[in-house]
């Protein structure tokens, strides 16, 4: 085995035909946000903090969204409620296996619920990038589907009152594709050598921390599990089977070689 390899934080990129939104209001918070009942973050998030600080912050449980605090918010950057803003903790590997190609690895312990990394790349219209049956490194934000019950993700333990009024602003927007994605084609950082499992340990957690446009959410991984040193990360890509189609239309199918022993045998 040659030299490891650890990969770096990198910034998302966007698209010049994406207008990210103002950033939203904020807490008035000092220091760091400790009062749920008089935090408007917290208040955001059903009137809870969704994490610990233990370790550095661990998410409590996976939500439909999640709100963290944000540039307009009065509380300094080691808030608990900007967890998943503080860059790799793990000292993660990128590795090669047998039959999926290059792969993720941590050589440090992960405790459940911790946020391991961010999806990024460049964040652009789905309509203007290659479909994920050409690129293996597209992401589809895929937030506002999952809440709406539209998409194939499965639907988290709450839907709170700001998130639920969140959704009139997308009334009539039915479509079950997403209209943003990340690409990690052309750049990106580690998350885009993470491989699908059936049975994964790690999940897919949306995150605003900035604005609050569903549709634009950050795509931040979280474990699902205590997982130990050199174990493979994986997060369950979410394809519906039959859902990925080739440039002619026709239903494009890809074999999965997780080897989990609930494997559904095709990422989709
Ligand atoms: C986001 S990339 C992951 C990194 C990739 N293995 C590489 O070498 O760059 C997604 C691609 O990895 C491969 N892959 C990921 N998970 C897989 C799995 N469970 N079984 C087979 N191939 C997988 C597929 O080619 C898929 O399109």
């Amino acid at each position: 085995m040659g030299e490891p390899v650890f990969l770096y934080t990198l910034s998302l990129k966007v698209a010049k035909s994406v207008a990210i939104p103002a950033n939203a209001s904020g807490c008035k918070c000092k220091g760091k946000c400790i009062d749920p009942k008089t935090c408007e973050c917290a208040k955001r998030n059903g009137s809870e903090f969704p994490y610990v600080a233990k370790d550095g912050g661990r998410l409590i449980e996976a939500k439909d969204v999640v709100f963290e605090c944000g540039p307009n918010c009065g509380c300094d950057p080691g808030c608990v409620n900007r967890t998943s803003q503080k860059g790799l903790r793990y000292r993660l590997e990128v590795f090669r296996t047998a039959k999926k190609g290059w792969a993720v690895r941590s050589w440090d312990f992960i405790p459940s619920g911790a946020p391991v990394c961010e999806y990024t790349g460049i964040l652009g219209r789905a309509d203007d990038v290659d479909s994920v049956s050409e690129n293996n490194y597209i992401f589809e934000i895929d937030c506002l589907q999952t809440i709406k019950g539209l998409g194939v993700r499965e639907r988290r333990s709450q839907n709170v009152a700001y998130a639920a009024n969140l959704l009139d602003n997308y009334d009539g927007q039915d479509s079950e594709a997403p209209e943003f994605c990340i690409d990690a084609g052309s750049t990106g950082n580690v998350a885009r050598f993470i491989n699908h499992c059936c049975e994964p340990n790690l999940f897919v957690q949306c995150v605003l921390s900035t604005h609050h446009d569903l549709r634009l959410a950050r795509v931040v991984l979280f474990a699902a599990d205590n997982i130990p040193p050199l174990q493979e990360l994986t997060y369950d890509y979410g394809y519906a089977l039959d859902s990925v189609l080739d440039s002619d239309g026709k239903i494009k199918q890809m074999a999965c070689y997780c080897g989990a022993s609930g494997c559904r045998k095709r990422m989709f």
